[in-house]
């Protein structure tokens, strides 16, 4: 798999806000299936770089490409329709649906909704569409172990149960590129488990592959095959998970005792 061709790639990305690089000269790819930890102390610019590979922000230097081709002009809806999903360390589900229909919004929105005389007309077509829609977030909720508060108000769920909830939205539907900032935090240790669990499962069964932002060292280390390491707006480290744990630079400029 480390010869396959990046399915996402940050090519010499810098970005300055005012006085201050955020990023500067940063690579990154990730390959197909992979699960890829993204760490860095407070301020080395994990934010900025979702936000760049997300085409939330556009760099002031380098590129971004999806699937090999050029992206960094492109929207962050451009780059959703064409299979990225991102997470937010704020959450940002709808507090007032239940957990099933935070899916269906996913869903219909992506899938492009409809107007009034196109729904009339197509109404059995669209009812198909409602029924594979409901299938689909049965399915991703079981996945995720919501199934069980699947008629719950989003906003009454737990930190950790609404972060898994984040991550049932972004892959309710074909998902191919996932960036996720944080999605273990607040999470208890089972819970963690759980999240470790699921997304295995998104890269080995269905394709996805997975780049994430984390505090928790010790949960990237152990879910990640690979791991970045920014500093100061620098990679500091990029290589399998072992050999950046060992990596002195590493320990001295970030991880101390912590790995
Ligand atoms: N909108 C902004 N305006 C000015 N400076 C910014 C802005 N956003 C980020 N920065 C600065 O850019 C640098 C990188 O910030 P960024 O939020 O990307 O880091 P981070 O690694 O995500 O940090 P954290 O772990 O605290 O979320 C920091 O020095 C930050 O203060």
């Amino acid at each position: 798999m480390s010869g396959a061709a990046p399915v996402l790639e940050a090519v010499g990305v810098g970005v300055r806000f005012g006085g201050v690089r955020a990023l500067d000269g940063v690579d990154l790819a990730l390959r197909p299936g992979e699960v890829c930890g993204l760490i860095g102390p407070n301020g080395a610019g994990k934010t900025t770089l979702f936000d760049v590979l997300s085409g939330i922000r556009r760099p002031d230097t380098g590129r971004v490409l999806l699937g090999g081709a050029d992206v960094t002009r492109r929207s962050p809806v451009w780059r959703s329709r064409h299979g990225m999903r991102r997470t937010f360390q704020r959450q940002q589900l709808f507090g007032q649906l239940t957990v099933a229909d935070n899916l269906l919004v996913a869903q219909e929105w992506r899938g492009g909704g409809g107007v009034l005389v196109a729904d009339l007309l197509a109404a059995p077509t669209r009812r198909g569409y409602e029924r594979a829609r409901r299938e689909r977030a049965a399915e991703v909720l079981r996945m995720c172990g919501l199934d069980t508060v699947a008629e719950v108000y989003a906003g009454a769920l737990p930190v950790g149960r609404a972060r898994m909830l984040e991550l049932a939205r972004a892959v309710v539907d074909g998902a191919e590129v996932l960036l996720l900032d944080e999605p273990a935090a607040g999470m208890t240790a089972d819970e963690h488990r759980q999240l470790s669990s699921v997304i295995r499962r998104l890269t080995a069964e269905h394709g996805c592959s997975v780049l994430l932002v984390e505090h928790d060292v010790a949960f990237v280390m152990d879910l990640c095959a690979r791991v970045t390491v920014l500093d100061l707006g620098r990679v500091l480290a990029t290589g399998a998970a072992a050999e950046v744990r060992a990596d002195p630079r590493v320990r001295e400029a970030y991880l101390g005792a912590r790995v």
